[in-house]
């Protein structure tokens, strides 16, 4: 299974080039110091002025050379931090093609836009700020403390000293800090979810005027979060301050007591000045150091979270079979199929058993829960059967690869989604290179061609993120036409002609008729004039099929359907 961290892995050469080049950066700026004590040592008090000039060029070229540097490390590590991101958020989309839906529901909507997100974008983030804001601090203090120690023992004490009461207090501060960090990705996740919610639902909402309660839990979510940042700011508002007190504390006591060491002869000014320069560096990329470290267990968090989704195992899993080969069999069976969705107490579908041939028409009726849209669901594979089995051409389409599957069903879902784009781009979604002509011929099929010349820029008007600048109706007929253009062998309809009415309806079908001669439809349906003409109709009640038959032998044989066509059929119409 791979893993977050086997990303990183990718960009070891990477990192080890940033390791380097960081402790070159880092020694140049211990350089510095060191070699502005020697100018005021041997320099300034013995007025040595080639000595001050040759040691100032050697200081100007090591902070030429030390900025370059840090220049190259800021490139390559927002390089390396991106491509991080990148590579992730591929792994994770790729994965997530593969789910079923029972997979999404194990990790929520809400949280899968976070991960792939504001997850992914930070562990590249903190990897980065990692390499070039914590890698130093402890390469720093060696090399200072080393430094200092080689100056004055004295003196590398208190700076020692100003250290480690630095650290005691940052470790008892990050055990407060470290648990609030890690719950920031949960608390975004429940904003997500509410954001997401309440912006699909806003027609609902304003309806119903519900916009107060809603915005009631779109706060109590976002305080949530909010009063989790202060109490994060808060504490490192205070680090900060406390830090500089312990930075000017350790300055005033080198200079106190550098001062009677200067007197006493035993240490120089220059090194004096040293000494302050290490130890201000030391402390303060000790304070940058400890301020990423608290980021880390953060990062740590969503590098578990997006663990997770590349963990889990798609429940379904492509075949190895490539093409059914056509024969006596029929185009689709269903065979004893019994379904029960997960967490459901009961099946949803029992044995159900019907077959189909190519150019055969079987619509599914039944009462609102019955079962209907599931059969329709269990032929796309979005769900796996739990007995019995469904087969095309006569194999069980486990056996299929999902591509080979899904390529040959023009499917039309009961809620029709469209994406943000064109018209002609959405239609084009059934069949990537359809020319102009085949768009338009699948949307006269669908009914579609004479609204769309109505529109502004006809089949270049811009559809807006799930269909919203259109109406239930004509994105219906848009849905169907996106179907109607991959000229599949089989086509479901689940419910999709529910939107239209009867008169536009009617036609649709007879020019379907025509359409789809050789295919096999499976046709989902509520009202009886929408498929009183199928080769069969399957009555479905409570998951167990009740009838199957033509219109005219259900109307004889079936107690359900005919109350069904009672409920919706005049007098004339059911004699
Ligand atoms: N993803 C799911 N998880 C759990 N239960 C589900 C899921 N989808 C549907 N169900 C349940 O399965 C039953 C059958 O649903 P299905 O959508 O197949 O009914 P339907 O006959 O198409 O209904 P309608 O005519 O109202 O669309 C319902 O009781 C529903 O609550």
């Amino acid at each position: 299974m791979i893993r977050v961290k086997d990303f990183l892995k990718n960009y070891k050469s990477t990192f080890a080039a940033l390791i380097l080049f960081t402790f070159l950066q880092t020694l140049g700026t211990l350089y510095i110091p060191t070699l502005k004590a020697a100018i005021v040592n041997n320099g300034v008090l013995r007025g040595n002025i080639s000595y001050i000039a040759k040691v100032g060029a050697i200081m100007l070229l090591t902070s030429v050379l030390t900025g370059g540097i840090t220049v190259w490390i800021t490139r390559m590590s927002a390089d390396a931090s991106a491509r991080i991101s990148r590579d992730i958020r591929q792994a994770v989309f790729e994965k997530v093609q593969l789910f079923s839906v029972n997979d999404f529901n194990k990790i929520g909507t809400a949280s899968m836009i976070t991960r792939a997100t504001s997850d992914v974008t930070l562990i590249g983030d903190t990897t980065i700020m990692f390499i070039i804001m914590l890698l130093p601090a402890p390469i720093m203090a060696i090399g200072g403390l080393c430094l200092a120690f080689l100056k004055d023992k004295v003196l590398a004490m208190i700076i020692v000293t100003t250290m480690i009461i630095f650290l005691i207090i940052a470790l008892l501060m990050g055990k407060k800090v470290i648990p609030l960090f890690k719950q920031v990705q949960i608390k975004m996740d429940s904003i997500n979810g509410l954001f997401r919610e309440t912006v699909i639902g806003v027609r609902v909402i304003r309806a119903f005027n519900r916009e107060k309660y809603e915005k009631s839990r779109v706060d109590a979510a976002s305080s949530a979060y909010a009063e989790n940042a202060v109490r994060i700011n808060k504490m490192i508002a205070i680090l900060e301050p406390i830090a500089m007190i312990i930075i000017n504390g350790g300055i005033i006591c080198i200079l106190w007591i550098g001062g009677i060491r200067a007197g006493a002869g035993v240490m120089q000014i220059g090194d004096i000045m040293a000494m302050i320069e290490y130890c201000f560096l030391i402390l303060i990329f000790l304070i940058i150091g400890v301020m990423i470290f608290m980021y880390i267990p953060r990062a740590q968090a969503c590098a578990e979270r997006i663990d997770e989704i590349l963990a889990i195992n798609p429940e379904i899993i492509d075949g190895a079979v490539i093409e059914p080969e056509k024969g006596e069999n029929a185009h689709l069976q269903f065979e004893h199929v019994t379904f029960q969705y997960p967490n459901a107490e009961e099946p949803i579908l029992s044995d159900i058993t019907f077959q189909s041939k190519a150019g055969e028409i079987t619509a599914i009726i039944g009462g609102t829960g019955s079962g209907k849209s599931t059969i329709a669901n269990l032929i796309l594979r979005f769900f796996e059967v739990q007995g019995g089995c469904i087969k095309i051409d006569g194999v069980d389409i486990r056996k299929l690869p999902q591509k080979v599957l899904r390529n040959k069903v023009g499917y039309v879902p009961q809620k029709n989604f469209l994406f943000s784009g064109t018209v002609a781009e959405n239609i084009r979604y059934g069949m990537e290179d359809a020319t102009q002509a085949q768009i338009e011929h699948a949307a006269q099929v669908a009914q579609a061609h004479y609204f769309i010349m109505g529109l502004d820029q006809q089949y270049e008007s811009y559809v807006a993120q799930g269909g919203n600048n259109l109406s239930g109706g004509q994105k219906q007929r848009l849905a169907i036409a996106r179907a109607i253009i991959r000229k599949p062998e089989f086509y479901i309809f689940d419910d999709s002609f529910s939107a239209l009415d009867f008169k536009t309806d009617a036609k649709l079908r007879q020019a379907l008729r025509n359409e789809i001669k050789n295919a096999t439809v499976v046709m989902v349906a509520q009202r009886i004039n929408t498929i009183m003409d199928a080769d069969q109709i399957i009555v479905l009640e409570d998951g167990k099929i009740a009838g199957i038959g033509k219109h005219k032998e259900l109307m004889k044989s079936c107690e359900v359907y005919k109350q069904i066509a009672a409920s919706q059929l005049r007098e004339d119409e059911m004699a």
